[in-house]
């Protein structure tokens, strides 16, 4: 594709990804769709484009103004992912002067929510949190993610995966904490190889992984996904069950669960009972109370340990959408514990990075029913041999209670898990 067609089309993305209307990767999907001539390169510069857009978009929005031509333009020019003599080919005399000026400015000159990207709502309950490690953590949030497979232990083992993938051209390391994740150099379309096909390997974040290998369900028990959507959670369970007991994967979305489905078949595994709910007082969560060994809510939440996958989030959310989402949050762990049979392990978790939604929900439900007792994450971790077990964690007297994963230290999306033992 000629650079200034590349150009115009990446303008026309980033105009369409700044509504707002839709979450990114949804606007990008359905561009591909409806341009179904772009070749892979295209597409990955398109995307990476919109994503560094969003990623850096106070300080772009604040450049922007100092150059001319529609707004999205100058926005994808700044943005653009691509060789520099490709790009400037694309742009008239007055573009290239203007791009080389910004190219100059110091970054200690600007200020600092131009060079952190955050809005003040997220940027300040961070520092709080992080205090200088936040600078850390606001450049991992403006890199792409790595690319993390989960092998399916119930069919395969991990080193032999890893030689299959080598033998098809593609570089992994074991993830240093999940024991069954791989980590896989640049961004190849995995859902080609056979070992894709085949259920073998799945893709899903090492911290999502941890989440999973942290209910620890055992062989014949009964065991519940509450919240589990697209099943990333649910498969990894089951296959930690090797197939046997019953795994009743819960959702109030008939959508996500129907995404479900064709994992499933791949994954070989029998021992999972997709089920929508209307609510989380559903009257089938009423039958089953009491009965279950273990119980998983990976709760609704606002996303914001995904910043690298989704930096729309970071606009799309707010300080309200945040406490509307913790009211939710709490309803739903309180009915989900009613399923635990006394001795029954509770999971908490959210992919946010937010107190609101982890800790205070946590805490709060520790207060309201002492029956649940709380169990340090860090040692669970430890019983499970996770390397380096305590420094994923922090909260409770030894730093311990619960799992804490950020992707400046850990390399893995933001993840929080609290655990309880039903007495
Ligand atoms: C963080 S996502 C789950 C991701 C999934 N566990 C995975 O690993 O792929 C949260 C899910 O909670 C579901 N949800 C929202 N409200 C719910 C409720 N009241 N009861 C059960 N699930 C709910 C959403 O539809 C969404 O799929």
């Amino acid at each position: 594709m000629h650079p200034k067609a590349l150009l115009d089309a990446c303008a026309e993305l980033v105009k369409l990804t700044l509504k707002f209307d839709h979450p990114a990767d949804a606007v990008v999907s359905r561009y591909f769709r409806d341009n179904r001539s772009l070749g892979p390169r295209e597409r990955a510069t398109l995307a990476e484009t919109v994503y560094t857009v969003l990623r850096r978009k106070l300080l772009f929005d604040h450049l922007a103004p100092s150059g001319s031509g529609p707004k999205e333009r100058r926005l994808a020019i700044l943005g653009f992912n691509g060789p520099r003599d490709f790009l400037k080919s694309a742009l008239t005399e007055q573009e290239k002067n203007w791009l080389d000026q910004c190219d100059k400015i110091d970054p200690d000159d600007l200020l600092e929510r131009h060079r952190h990207n955050l809005p003040d709502w997220l940027a300040q309950p961070l520092k709080e949190q992080l205090g200088g490690e936040f600078w850390a953590l606001a450049e991992s949030l403006n890199q792409p993610a790595p690319l993390d497979l989960r092998v399916n232990t119930l069919t395969d083992k991990r080193d032999d995966v890893r030689q299959e993938l080598k033998l098809a051209g593609l570089a992994a390391r074991p993830t240093p904490y999940s024991p069954w994740g791989l980590r896989v150099d640049g961004k190849p379309a995995v859902n080609k190889l056979d070992a894709f096909a085949r259920g073998a390997i799945e893709v899903q974040d090492e911290g999502s992984q941890l989440l999973a290998l942290l209910l620890d369900a055992r062989r014949g028990e009964m065991v519940v996904d509450f919240c589990a959507g697209a099943g990333g959670k649910t498969l990894a369970i089951g296959a930690g069950m090797r197939n046997t007991g019953r795994l009743y994967a819960f959702d109030t979305s008939a959508h996500r669960l129907d995404a479900l489905k064709p994992r499933l078949a791949r994954s070989k595994l029998s021992n999972v009972h997709p089920a929508a709910i209307a609510h989380e007082r559903d009257e089938r969560i009423k039958r089953l109370a009491g009965k279950i060994d273990r119980v998983i809510v990976d709760a609704p939440c606002s996303g914001l340990g995904t910043l690298r996958r989704n930096p729309d989030l970071k606009w799309r959310q707010s300080m309200q959408s945040v406490q509307e989402m913790a009211v939710k949050q709490a309803a739903i762990l309180a009915s989900a514990a009613r399923l635990l049979k006394p001795g029954g392990r509770l999971v908490y978790a959210t992919c946010s990075v937010l107190p609101q939604e982890n800790e205070e929900i946590a805490a709060a439900f520790g207060a309201a029913q002492p029956q649940f007792q709380p169990v340090a994450v860090g040692e669970l971790l430890a019983q499970l041999k996770v390397e380096q077990a305590a420094t994923l964690c922090s909260g409770g007297e030894g730093g311990q209670q619960y799992l804490r994963l950020w992707p400046h230290r850990h390399a893995t999306d933001g993840f929080f898990a609290a655990a309880w033992t039903r007495a």
